[in-house]
């Protein structure tokens, strides 16, 4: 699924007005009906709706909400902020509607604000993608009391006060709801971690848009929902042996680390490679065995570091990092690694430290090597940003000048590209923020890099995984209960 920019988005707007063709004011009625069909699946009559309109066309939109809802026996309050003389037109012929049907308060200043009950539902249509400054004055305040109201939030396409596509300040004044019902695409702002409590649950709504628009439009921004998931797969044909699939070979584990291997491995080997070749200092050697009888183990002459690695030639993919440490001869290793490699690579965690630190080697990572850092890695490998929007920008960057992928980790963690386009992660939950769900994604990614699934492809397809299985184990352990080896238990495709 694509991520439009704002101006994007008041194009596809105007394309299907033209060529499907729709009124402007049929096509906010498809948009109400996509609203509170989704409302009805979820919520009954008993709870009373307060709808709160701007004058825009999502103030519009919250007064066909309202009208629909009160035809299916909904017991809806409108309220319009008099922020503005201006009115949009769409909004004007469905005042003129709605006026007719349920009694409306217009509010010139905050003290007018009703008093709210527990349980009770708000609509937020103050303002929606056409967000043009901070919000100030009256709405700041109705802004404000919405947000201290009890019960629940609902936000009609964006909530008021937020941008679609680039940052807002802190001390902006912005609704917080508990859902955001947005519609038929998600919006840049949604994937960005500083804005949780400006989407909550979002959920995008079809309202039947432009397909060519969309299909025609550039974007750097991707949502690799479930049919975009889906579609990398790489089926396993009936007449293949374990050589079809590659052979991973995972360099991982330091004394006291070595479960950053086993995990690894394991996740690896849960992902479909034919062969898997771990490497670990000797500490790590009969662990290894017991833990992952299908691997096989090479040793490191060090006790407790890696400091050295075979023979590259037979490997068809190399993962390295995974609870390595940092010590001088691991990072002489991991040098000596990249001077040899002529497979596709991903590195990860302490290997990412060492870059950090010995900014020469980043010029020696071959062509697409995979980074997966996670936001305070990435921080130490490409320094300061001032907001995520800002972070994701410099991200892009760090990916073309060094002809690098990056997985930056998150709730929606985001993909970068060579060429700076950017593919989202749906899948995923906040169980997975525990030890060790790094080092499972890390094999996961080495054991599709073995198969030959393109960088690209292994990046997107490989965190989307992850994520899935982190969404099976917490659906069947609990967010609170899962461990890195439950999203491995889990694994699947
Ligand atoms: N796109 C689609 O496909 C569809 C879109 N639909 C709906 O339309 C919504 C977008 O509508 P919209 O463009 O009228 O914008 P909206 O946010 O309602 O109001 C803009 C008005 O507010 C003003 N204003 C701006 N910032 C302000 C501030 N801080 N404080 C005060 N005022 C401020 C701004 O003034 P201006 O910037 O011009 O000075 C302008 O007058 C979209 O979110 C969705 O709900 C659906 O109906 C159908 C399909
Ligand atoms: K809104």
């Amino acid at each position: 699924m694509k991520i439009l920019n704002v101006n994007q988005i008041r194009e596809m707007d105007a394309a299907t007005i033209q060529n499907e063709p729709i009124s402007s004011y049929n096509l906010m009625e498809r948009a109400s009906l996509a609203f509170v069909k989704w409302y009805e699946e979820r919520f009954d009559t008993k709870k009373s709706i307060s709808v709160f309109c701007g004058k825009g066309n999502n103030g519009g939109d919250g007064l066909a909400i309202s009208r629909i809802l009160t035809g299916k026996g909904y017991h809806v309050r409108v309220f319009i902020i008099e922020y503005s003389k201006d009115a949009s037109k769409d909004f004007q012929q469905n005042l003129e509607k709605v006026e007719t049907l349920i009694q409306i308060k217009s509010i010139f200043e905050p003290n007018a604000m009703p008093d709210f009950v527990d349980d009770h539902i708000i609509i937020d249509a103050l303002l929606g993608s056409g967000l043009s400054r901070p919000v100030s004055g009256l709405l700041e305040e109705i802004i404000k009391k919405i947000n201290e109201a009890p019960g629940t939030i609902i936000s009609v396409d964006i909530a008021s006060g937020l941008y679609v596509d680039k940052s807002n300040e802190k001390s902006d004044t912005i609704i917080k709801p508990d859902h955001t019902v947005t519609f038929q695409l998600p919006k840049l702002a949604f994937m960005m971690p500083q804005n949780a409590v400006f989407t909550g649950d979002w959920h995008v709504v079809d309202i039947g848009l432009d397909k060519k628009f969309i299909e025609d439009s550039a974007t750097p921004y991707y949502f690799t929902d479930q049919s975009a998931g889906d579609k990398l797969v790489k089926s396993r044909e009936k007449f293949s042996h374990k050589g079809t699939f590659g052979h991973a070979f995972i360099l991982a584990g330091s004394y006291g680390k070595i479960g950053a291997a086993v995990l690894s491995s394991r996740a690896c080997a849960h992902s479909g490679a034919g062969l898997l070749t771990v490497h670990v200092p000797e500490c790590g050697y009969e662990i290894m065995q017991i833990s992952l009888p299908e691997a096989m183990i090479s040793v490191d002459s060090n006790r407790n570091n890696i400091t050295s690695f075979p023979d590259l030639e037979s490997f068809s993919a190399i993962g390295i990092g995974p609870g390595i440490g940092q010590e001088p001869l691991t990072v002489r290793a991991l040098d000596q690694l990249l001077e040899q490699i002529k497979v596709p690579l991903i590195i990860d965690a302490d290997a990412l430290n060492i870059l950090s630190k010995h900014p020469d080697l980043l010029d020696k990572l071959p062509a697409k090597t995979i980074l997966s850092p996670h936001p305070k890695e990435f921080q130490r490998l490409a320094g300061e940003s001032v907001n995520e929007f800002d972070r994701l920008e410099l991200a892009r960057n760090f990916a073309e000048k060094y002809n690098v992928i990056i997985c930056l980790k998150g709730a929606y963690t985001a993909v970068i590209l060579t060429n700076g386009d950017v593919h989202f992660n749906s899948t995923g939950n906040a169980g997975m923020a525990t030890g060790g769900s790094g080092d499972v994604l890390t094999g996961i990614l080495t054991s599709l890099l073995a198969q030959k699934y393109t960088p690209e492809n292994a990046a997107i397809f490989g965190v989307y995984q992850h994520g899935l299985a982190g969404d099976k184990a917490a659906e069947k352990k609990t967010k609170t209960a899962m461990i890195a080896s439950d999203i491995i238990e889990n694994l699947g495709w």
